[in-house]
């Protein structure tokens, strides 16, 4: 017969949510932005949506640390993927970094335990609460990912990544207008690194800030913004290939470029219409394929920027810290290979082709590039100007821009990513 649970007391579908988002990162591989509906679908009030949203992404920010506190008051260790463990980490982050308190904490968790051990993860928790736990100030990163960035970047940037998820990140606006610069960073009380950017600390709702609703900018991380910033100026014929949600679309129309958006995501193209109709510019909208797909003529700028593992943004997106592996890293490196090699093919002589990746895997960036240069002689690097940039930012040494973790660290950081523009011989 089947057992009938009683109904969840208020604050608890909320946890339990969030356990759902947890188990379909750790468990099943998934992304947490793509398992934030399902998991959520049970709860009405929006808040509690962003609370089951915010206690998964606080657990996998804090994983390591969370785990070795729990190891450290059973006598002996729980399996990783046991129900107990999953539950003692929703409640120990909301009590440790949340800044809930600890009888809610518990209170709201115990009841996710179902038929399993309540007395084991209430003894844990009372333990570490009355040892009065705290978590690091510096996060431990995954031990993959330590050996995968030390390698691939050193020390000082794994450093600078454990620390960079140790704090919100700051919210990032580009500006319809980069003339405005002063203006909009007064209004919205934020600080501006470069023309055209806003950077804010703050976490006022977006639609209750001056300027949203006349469409004056949207939210872009800088280090996103800076591939169609080195696309330069229109007018011209523009090839966004995998545009939604339109941050970059909305950058070239700003600049004048007559953008064609491709994105094989019809979702995510809704929300990129949404954001041109808001902000009042124009662009072409496809939804296709890029494997597939074929352009009417070339174009004089095409701007690849391409899926990947997104690891470069893992401070709004701690899940990628745990889920992704090797394997997946050359799936994805492989594609931007073919992806790479169509939208070559559909610059005009003479054109422009930038190549972006919000990763921080070498096999995603400078490889790509090795590869490319190597196999299409009828392209060569256009090397990017440190004036181009915003202060404190270098270009490499080769002309291509590599943003890390460790940059601009006294003014909130940036994401990672790899850039490189090209030009096709005339
Ligand atoms: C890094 S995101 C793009 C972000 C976007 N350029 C922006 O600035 O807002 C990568 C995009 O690639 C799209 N995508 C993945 N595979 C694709 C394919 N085969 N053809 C077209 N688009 C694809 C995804 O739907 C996703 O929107």
């Amino acid at each position: 017969m089947a057992r009938t649970r009683t109904p969840d007391a208020p604050g608890v579908p909320a946890r339990r949510a969030a356990l759902r988002l947890l188990d379909a990162v750790l468990r099943r591989g998934l992304a947490l932005e793509a398992a934030l509906d399902q998991a959520a679908a049970g709860l009405a009030k929006r808040e509690d949506r962003a609370l089951a949203h915010a206690i998964a992404a606080e657990t996998l920010r804090r994983l390591g640390d969370l785990d070795a506190l729990i190891d450290s008051a059973t006598a002996r260790p729980l399996p990783d993927d046991a129900k107990a463990r999953f539950v003692l980490r929703i409640a120990l982050v909301q009590a440790l970094a949340l800044g809930v308190a600890q009888h809610a904490a518990i209170a709201t968790a115990l009841p996710l335990v179902d038929g399993g051990p309540r007395k084991l993860v209430h003894g844990v928790f009372g333990t570490l609460m009355r040892n009065q736990a705290t978590l690091p100030d510096v996060p431990q990163l995954p031990r993959r990912v330590v050996e995968r960035w030390r390698e691939a970047w050193g020390d000082t940037v794994l450093d600078a990544a454990a620390l960079a998820i140790a704090s919100p990140p700051p919210l990032d606006l580009s500006l319809r207008d980069p003339a405005e610069t002063e203006r909009w960073a007064t209004a919205l009380g934020g600080a501006s690194l470069m023309p055209g950017h806003v950077r804010l600390d703050d976490r006022m709702a977006l639609a209750d800030r001056p300027g949203f609703a006349e469409g004056a900018w949207w939210v872009q991380d800088l280090a996103a913004s800076l591939p169609a910033r080195l696309a330069g100026k229109g007018p011209g014929r523009a090839l966004d290939l995998c545009a939604a949600p339109g941050g970059k679309t909305l950058q070239l129309a700003a600049a004048g470029w007559q953008v064609t958006a491709l994105d094989n995501s019809e979702s995510r193209l809704a929300r990129l219409r949404e954001n041109c109709e808001r902000v009042a510019l124009d662009a072409e909208i496809v939804a296709a394929d890029v494997l597939q797909w074929q352009p009417d003529g070339p174009a004089d700028l095409v701007l690849l920027d391409a899926p990947c593992s997104a690891t470069g943004i893992f401070r709004r997106h701690p899940d990628v810290l745990h889920r992704v592996r090797p394997v997946l890293i050359e799936e994805m490196a492989e594609r931007q290979a073919k992806m790479l090699a169509r939208a070559a093919d559909w610059v005009r002589p003479g054109g422009t082709l930038i190549y972006a990746t919000c990763s921080l895997e070498p096999r995603e960036g400078e490889d790509r590039l090795a590869h490319f240069l190597d196999r299409r002689r009828d392209f060569a690097l256009a090397p990017v100007r440190a004036d181009e940039l915003p202060p404190g930012v270098m270009p490499h040494e080769r002309g291509w821009v590599r943003t890390l973790p460790a940059i601009l660290a006294d003014k909130g950081r940036l994401d990672g990513f790899f850039i490189a523009r090209l030009v096709r011989a005339a």
